[in-house]
């Protein structure tokens, strides 16, 4: 699904240059939950990244599902990355003036869809995460985890082929943590492919492979 050869990128500032990721190979196949771990700053936000295509590798390749995404310009790689991934992240994201609704169907509005279709696909996208319910709430109307249910419903409402989380359980209570990880589970049961940065070893444990990083480089 995701194959990334010899990859490696660069950070350049005014004053210092820092190797994030050195010589990376990885391949995540269809339908695998894998959990990225490591400490702070090893690299794994920045590995997260380029294999949702958000940034482009110093050097090496990146394959998305067969397609040699190097070769391909800005626009074809925004399509691609559309398309193909939805994103959570640690924070959630919403935008707070925004009901719940309308915050999960944003990422349809780049797609040639009606505004009907629209509606009913972030419906049921919350009604897969358990929310059908708060469809008319604004974000800050509901409680941490309920926030983190609609980023994933928003990530999910263009049917993408991966998810890619970013510690999504992070700003969370355990209990709030573990509904996260039942519908990230569920999805994945379900065919969904979850590469997911995890700093907990017991959420871990609970993927099919923890790839660890360390100083930007892949450890056994
Ligand atoms: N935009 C940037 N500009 C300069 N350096 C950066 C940038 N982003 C990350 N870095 C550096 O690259 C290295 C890897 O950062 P990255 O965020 O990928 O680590 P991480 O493992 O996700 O860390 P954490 O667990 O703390 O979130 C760090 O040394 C970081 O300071």
């Amino acid at each position: 699904m995701i194959r990334l050869s010899k990859v490696s990128k660069t950070y350049q500032t005014d004053k210092v240059e820092t190797l994030a990721l050195k010589d990376i190979d990885l391949h995540v196949e269809k339908s695998e939950f894998v959990c990225i771990m490591g400490p702070s700053g090893c690299g794994k936000s920045t590995l997260l990244n380029l294999i949702g295509l958000l940034d482009r590798p110093g050097s090496g390749a990146i394959h998305v599902a067969g397609a040699p995404v190097a070769s391909y310009k800005d626009k074809h790689v925004a399509k691609l990355r559309n398309n193909t991934f939805g994103f959570i992240f640690q924070s959630f994201h919403l935008i707070n003036d925004l009901r719940v609704i309308d915050n999960v169907e944003l990422p349809l509005l780049y797609r040639d869809l009606s505004a009907k279709k629209r509606q009913r696909l972030a419906r049921e996208a919350l009604e897969k995460v358990g929310l059908g319910a708060r469809m008319d709430h604004y974000p800050n109307q509901l409680s941490g985890g309920q926030q983190q249910r609609v980023a994933i419903a928003r990530a999910i409402v263009g049917q993408p082929q991966v998810l890619l989380a970013d510690e999504p359980t992070g700003n969370l209570d355990s209990k709030m943590g573990q509904e996260v990880m039942d519908i990230l589970l569920k999805l994945n049961s379900e065919g969904t492919t979850v590469v997911m940065v995890t700093h907990d070893e017991q959420e871990a444990k609970l993927a099919s492979r923890i790839v660890r990083v360390f100083d930007g480089q892949l450890v056994a």
